[in-house]
């Protein structure tokens, strides 16, 4: 009998999705970069004492870095496969992929400053220093 969900097959997919995340953190330096700068942030949040709303903020940014880098990833190793030789379109190609990630980090450190900025100069005028 057919079941409506396929839990194993559900199972497998998340397995997969886990296999590709762990690639991306281990291969991928750009990944890499960008998970020190997460951890970097979650630690900066922690210190700061962000609030409900300021770490869903910030959390969301992280995630739609990170997100836009494996889609980034997943693109570049596409269009390997598809032209390893060069061509103007698959440049064309790269470089928007490129210019989505670069687009979502500007607009997270915006946030970044914007969240922790005021937070850091609260700290430091209220004299608690580190
Ligand atoms: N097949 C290609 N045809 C045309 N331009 C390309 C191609 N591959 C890469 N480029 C250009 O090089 C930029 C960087 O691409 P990518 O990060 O894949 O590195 P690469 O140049 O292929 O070198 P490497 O893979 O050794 O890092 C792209 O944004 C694009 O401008």
């Amino acid at each position: 009998m057919s079941h409506w969900i396929d839990v194993r097959k559900n199972l497998r997919s998340f397995r997969y999705a886990i296999e590709g995340i762990l690639a991306l953190f281990r291969f991928e330096n750009n990944a890499k970069i960008h998970f020190l700068a997460a951890v970097a942030v979650i630690a900066g949040g922690l210190w700061l004492r962000l609030d409900r709303t300021e770490w869903a903020l910030v959390l969301t940014q992280v995630g739609l870095v990170l997100a836009a880098e494996a889609f980034n990833t997943a693109i570049e190793k596409l269009a390997d496969v598809v032209s390893p030789e060069r061509h103007p379109q698959i440049k064309a190609v790269k470089d928007l992929s490129a210019g989505a990630v670069l687009l979502v980090v500007i607009l997270a450190v915006i946030v970044g400053i914007l969240i922790f900025g005021t937070k850091l100069i609260d700290k430091l005028e209220g004299g608690s220093g580190f």
